[in-house]
Order: structure tokens, then C-alpha cells, then sequence
């Protein structure tokens, strides 16, 4: 037994079999408290719910927590390298260190990352604009401009959403990741003999290796025409930087890590931000009486003449709140990724071992009762105060906390706003079937996202007579 009691006895913790891997954690967290063990096949992992003890985990005993499980499918993938599903220790320190500098020196909280989003954002715009007249499902353009952010940022180009490369990378990532939600990713944790015979999870590392194929090419190309006068992007900051530590003994940056990492930067970066603003268009068309306040706010502060900006995220306290709020009640990444324990860890008078899988509850803060005026519905006054001015609860914590705390949290929260305000300034979203409602409960693959949808669009813009 992993989770072993050091302290009294039945302080809420218990321990039963489970043989699933989509938790009702929520009801279990009501039958049996904050803190319990529980077991696929045999091999038990402890599940932490609150926002409480979870800070307590994350944040107070931020070490002990910054592990992550050992998944054999996961291992042969990424052999332990890049950041996501890292080992904590030198070499993620060393990866996660140099991706935040050269994020930011990119521009994280810049105008360039603006400027990408926005130019990113009109090309949204024009695509949708040609689709007017037709319900259409959104998800592959959405999806299309959020990766072309990470591609600019991290190749150093955009694609055509038509291009045959982009659009196969796209689809094999996505692939990918559905992939490793099947059952079969679940028999591979528990025999990873089966590694070695014919099956789905042989697809995903087929998948993997054409992946990486096309990576590959980028990075060499970036190798033959690299220049130190000139970083173009994040593969040129790191191929310059691993020249110059080359020396250092302890440096852990090679280009086995540089291709995990935008990989994951890839994965990391384009579904939970896609998957946010499906949410985000789904609850518009759901409440359409919220998506009125917002384009009111938006024509107010913003108008007509000019592209939103950052700088009009504090003037707009009810947009504001409702991309917090789509975040909130969306929950995309309801069980966070799988920490570990770093060590034997006592928590909460009980003795965790080391190596065991933890994995974080997210619904159980982001509906907590105690933290929120209406966790049970959608509501942007969650983020809004009696004068309607906007405030973040300390229990927002899509992002997570602690030391694996998302590190694209800024340019996310950028990509949020940015595409949301633009696509609400020139379109009105609404339900095109009126013999149903948009259907609000999600499907996961990995991230929580809604059941594929169609939706109609009328432009909002008023011609150039009229302005
Ligand atoms: C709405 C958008 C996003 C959400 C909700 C989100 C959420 C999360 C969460 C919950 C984690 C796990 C934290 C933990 O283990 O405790 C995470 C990790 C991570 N995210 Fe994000 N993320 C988003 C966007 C992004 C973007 C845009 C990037 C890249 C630029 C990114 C890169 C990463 C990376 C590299 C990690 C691994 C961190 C580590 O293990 O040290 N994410 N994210």
C-alpha cells in the first residue's frame, strides 16, 4: 500500500480498486475526502483534492510533489526528456529555466507576441468570414491559427492552413494524444511487454517518429542557417545556447531535449488554448445575453477603427471576467498532468513513498463551494466585485501551482483575450439547430473539450457607409 498511515486512523483516507481511467473524482471526494488512494490494476496513485491541500502539496511542499508518474508509453516516447513528463531534477530544471528566458525575451508580455497573436487573430477572421451563410464546425481553424502562434514563436514561421506539412503535423499531434486516452495506453502502463508486439499504441509511436521527422528537418534547416547576429526564433536561442555551454560540465541542453521540447511546446500549447476558445464560442451561443454584454463593452472601449489590444484587458472588467470564466467552468485540464512524489513524503501525518503517482483534482477547486459565488453555474460575476470591477479569485488555478506550474500561462492568457475580443468585435455566434441546445458536457482526450459542434456566424461589422 503506497499511501501508508503514519498517523491516526481514518483521517480520510482510504483506499479502494479502481479498473477505469476517467474518475468521477468529484463523487469520490464527497464519499471519501480530500486525500485517498486509489488503484488501476493493482497500482495505486493518491488523489488530492481542494484548494487547500492542494496549495499545501504544490506550493508548501513544492519539492516533495514536483515529480511525474513513470509511464512506461510515455517513457519510450519521450526518454525522459524536454519538460512536460521531465523527471524533476537537473536536466528539467535546465530545459524549463531556459524556455521561460527565452519566452520572455521573446517578447512574453511583449508587443511581438501580440503582434503574432493579432495578425494570427485577422487571418481567423478572414477564414470564418468566407464561411458566413454555412453552420460550420470551428475546431480546425481555431486550432490552426493557435499552433500557427507556436509555430512563429518556435520555428519562426507561420503555415497557410491549407499547407500539407502543417496540416499533417497538426493531426498526427492530435492523433497522438487521443491515442494515449484509449484503453490501450492503460494496458501498456500496467504490461509494457506489450511494446513489443502489434497493437494501436505502436500507431502512436509510428505517429511519433513521423512527428519527429518533420521536426528534425526544421531543426537542421535552422542548423545550416543559424547566425549568432540574428536569433530568429526559440530553435535558434537554444541551438546558440547549447553552442556556448558546450564546455560547461553540467549542462543538459542537446538537441535530444530541444526536439522534446517543442514538442511539447507543440502539444502543451496548442490544445488547452484551442479547446479554451471552442469552450469559450459554445458557452457565447449557450448565453447569448452574455455574449451581447461582451460585444457591448467591446464596441465601447474598443469601437470599430482599431484590433483589440492588452492594454484594453483592464478597461474591460466584463470581458475580462468571462474569459476567466470560460477557464473556470470549461476546466480543460481537469486532472492537471500526473505529478510524483520526489521522495518519502510526509503529508497531512501520512507517509507517501516515493515514486507514487499524484494525481491533482482540479474541478475540486475551481468548484469548490467555500471559494466561489457560483461554482455550480456559468457566471462571469465569479470574477466580478458588487462594482462590477474585476478581480481573480485565489482559486483560479487552471495553470496549476508550485514548481510544474505552466509555464505558457502568460502567453495563454494573451492568446485568450486577443482571439476572444476579436472574434466577439466582428461576429455574433449563435446555435443554428433551434431543435436543440448546445450540449455543454465535455469528452476528454487528455484535455476536457466539448463534443465536436457546429455554429453560425452573422458579421457584426458595419459597412464602411455606415461607420
Ligand atoms: C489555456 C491554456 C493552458 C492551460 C489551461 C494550461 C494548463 C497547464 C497545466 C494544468 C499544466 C500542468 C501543471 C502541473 O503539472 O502542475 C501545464 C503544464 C505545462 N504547460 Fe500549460 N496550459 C496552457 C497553455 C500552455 C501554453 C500556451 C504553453 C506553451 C507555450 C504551455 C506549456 C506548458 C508546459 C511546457 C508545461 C509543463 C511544465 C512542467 O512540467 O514543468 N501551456 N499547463
Amino acid at each position: 500500500m503506497n499511501l501508508v498511515n503514519s498517523g491516526e486512523l481514518g483521517t480520510g483516507v482510504h483506499n479502494f480498486f479502481v479498473f477505469h481511467s476517467s474518475l468521477p473524482e468529484k463523487k469520490l471526494s464527497k464519499k471519501y475526502g480530500n486525500l485517498f488512494t486509489c488503484y488501476i490494476f493493482c497500482i495505486p496513485f493518491v488523489v488530492i483534492n481542494g484548494f487547500e491541500i492542494i496549495q499545501e502539496a504544490l506550493v508548501q511542499q513544492g519539492r516533495e510533489f514536483a515529480g511525474r508518474p513513470y509511464l512506461p508509453l510515455i517513457e519510450e516516447i519521450t526518454k525522459g526528456q524536454g519538460i512536460i513528463m521531465a523527471p524533476y531534477g537537473r536536466s528539467w530544471k535546465q530545459q524549463r529555466r531556459f524556455t521561460l528566458t527565452a519566452l520572455r525575451n521573446f517578447g512574453l508580455g511583449k508587443i511581438a507576441f501580440e503582434e503574432k497573436i493579432l495578425q494570427e487573430a485577422q487571418y481567423l477572421t478572414e477564414v470564418f468570414q468566407a464561411s458566413i451563410g454555412q453552420p460550420f464546425n470551428p475546431n480546425s481553424k481555431i486550432t490552426s491559427a493557435v499552433s500557427n502562434v507556436i509555430c512563429s514563436i518556435v520555428l519562426g514561421k507561420r503555415f497557410h492552413y491549407e499547407d500539407e506539412v502543417f496540416t499533417q503535423l497538426v493531426e498526427l499531434i492530435d492523433e497522438n494524444m487521443r491515442l494515449q486516452t484509449t484503453i490501450w495506453a492503460l494496458v501498456y502502463f500496467v504490461t509494457p511487454l506489450i511494446g513489443y508486439f502489434p497493437g494501436p499504441h505502436q500507431r502512436i509511436f509510428k505517429n511519433q517518429a513521423r512527428i519527429n521527422a518533420f521536426l528534425q528537418d526544421f531543426i537542421n534547416q535552422h542548423k545550416d542557417t543559424l547566425n549568432g547576429e540574428e536569433i530568429r526564433d526559440f530553435i535558434d536561442a537554444y541551438l546558440l545556447e547549447m553552442e556556448k555551454e558546450q564546455n560547461s560540465p553540467n549542462c543538459c541542453l542537446t538537441e535530444g531535449n530541444l526536439m522534446q521540447i517543442v514538442n511539447d511546446l507543440f502539444t502543451a500549447g496548442t490544445e488547452t488554448t484551442t479547446t479554451t476558445l471552442q469552450w469559450a464560442i459554445l458557452y457565447m451561443m449557450a448565453y447569448p445575453d452574455i455574449q451581447e454584454s461582451c460585444q457591448k463593452e467591446i464596441d465601447q472601449v474598443i469601437g470599430w477603427s482599431r484590433t483589440p489590444s492588452m492594454e484594453d484587458a483592464p478597461n474591460m472588467p466584463y470581458v475580462n471576467a468571462v474569459v476567466h470564466e470560460v477557464q473556470r467552468f470549461g476546466n480543460v485540464a481537469p486532472i492537471s498532468v500526473g505529478h510524483a512524489t520526489t521522495r518519502d513524503t510526509s503529508f497531512r501525518g501520512y507517509t507517501i513513498k516515493k515514486g507514487t503517482m499524484i494525481l491533482i483534482n482540479m474541478p475540486s477547486v475551481l468548484s469548490e463551494e467555500t471559494q466561489w459565488k457560483d461554482p455550480k453555474h456559468f457566471n462571469p460575476g465569479n470574477f466580478l466585485n458588487e462594482n462590477g470591477e474585476f478581480f481573480k479569485p485565489d482559486a483560479f488555478i487552471p495553470f496549476s501551482v508550485g514548481l510544474r506550474a505552466c509555464p505558457g500561462e502568460k502567453l495563454a492568457r494573451m492568446e485568450l483575450f486577443l482571439f476572444f475580443a476579436s472574434l466577439l468585435q466582428n461576429f455574433e455566434f449563435y446555435w443554428p439547430d433551434k431543435t436543440s441546445t448546445p450540449d455543454l458536457e465535455g469528452v476528454y482526450k487528455l484535455t476536457l473539450a466539448p463534443r465536436p459542434y457546429k455554429m453560425a456566424i452573422r458579421c457584426r461589422k458595419p459597412s464602411d457607409d455606415e461607420l
